[in-house]
């Protein structure tokens, strides 16, 4: 960040490319000691008999494969960093290389690669800026240099020598080609992001900060406590700072204080909530129901009644 040329750069070449976004992040929040914690561990099969308080929020990724149709996502266990950046990098190019396989043998499917490769990224430096401000990885025998005095970005500083950086790009994609990506999987790497938050209400402001409409929800409130005033403007608290980051437009998702409009917009809201919200009971165990409530108990009845869900 401190070098200001290569941010102009690595803006512009953020431009160059685009990929499907596979993130699910999961944000778990409720009030202090309501059992968040405890909740992801047991939903991870970890024992959860000791259990400390969160401080701030805790962030845990787990790493998973998905058929982006199917909507199962299967957890990966070990590291897989490497075999998931050579998969993505590699799949944009599944043509070329393909076709470069056909004919060609593997020493010159890497540099046919590598010169399209090269190629595209030179053309699309002229698509985006109208001239080539983006200085190129170039190679004496596929693409000149194109670095000239009225480029307007100059390449970083480095110590490397053009043909160094364009021999370690060489020796990258070789070792790439070399291992084995599958490019006809149709299953993607997907992350599952977990975000236990800490309940203390010391950490409420920076809610606006941290919660977004791009995760889903589980609100986790004690049972046990569905008659507490406190606990229930605690959990509708928790259910408006969620729902103050919505996608959908205003009308469907604005609440008015003016009741015969509230009832017509609420009928609408209850098929669209958005980001959506899983609600988790917590102290089922602690739950004192009179003998007729024991079968036919319904987690949702303990839900504070006037509380949106
Ligand atoms: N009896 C009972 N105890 C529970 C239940 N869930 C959690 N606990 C206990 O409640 C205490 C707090 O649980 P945590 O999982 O740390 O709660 P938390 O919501 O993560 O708390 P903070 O991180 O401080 O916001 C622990 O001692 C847990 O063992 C439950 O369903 N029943
Ligand atoms: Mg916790």
């Amino acid at each position: 960040m401190t070098d200001k040329r290569s941010v102009e750069l690595y803006l512009k070449l953020l431009q160059s490319g685009s990929e499907k976004k596979r993130d699910i992040r999961l944000v778990i929040v409720g009030k202090k000691g309501a059992g968040k914690t405890s909740l992801i561990k047991r939903l991870f099969g970890e024992d959860n008999t000791d259990v400390t308080s969160t401080n701030g929020i805790e962030i845990r990724t787990i790493k998973c494969k998905a058929m982006s149709d199917d909507g199962v996502w299967n957890k990966l266990d070990g590291t897989n960093e490497e075999a998931e950046i050579h998969a993505r990098l590699l799949k944009q190019y599944k043509g070329t290389i393909e076709e470069s396989v056909e004919d060609e043998t593997h020493e010159a499917v890497t540099d046919n690669t590598l010169k399209t490769i090269l190629y595209k990224r030179s053309e699309v430096s002229e698509t985006v800026s109208g001239q080539s401000e983006i200085p190129p990885v170039y190679s004496e025998s596929t693409v000149k240099p194109q670095v000239s005095t009225e480029s307007t970005i100059k390449p970083p500083v480095t110590n490397q020598q053009p043909n160094q950086s364009i021999e370690e790009a060489k020796k990258d994609i070789e070792t790439m080609l070399k291992s084995n990506v599958d490019l006809h999987d149709k299953e993607e790497y997907a992350t599952l992001l977990l975000w236990d938050f800490a309940g203390d209400e010391e950490f409420y402001h920076t809610h606006q900060t941290f919660l977004s409409p791009d995760a889903i929800y589980l609100v986790v409130t004690k049972l046990n406590e569905a008659d507490d005033k406190e606990a229930q403007e605690m959990f509708q608290l928790w259910m408006n700072s969620i729902h103050c980051y919505c996608r959908l437009d205003d009308q469907k998702n604005k609440v008015d204080s003016n009741s015969s409009e509230m009832h017509e917009k609420k009928s609408e809201r209850d098929d669209c909530l958005d980001p959506p919200v899983v609600l988790v009971g917590s102290y089922k165990d602690k739950l004192e129901l009179s003998s007729g409530e024991e079968n036919g108990y319904d987690p949702l009845q303990m839900c504070p009644s006037q509380v949106k869900i």
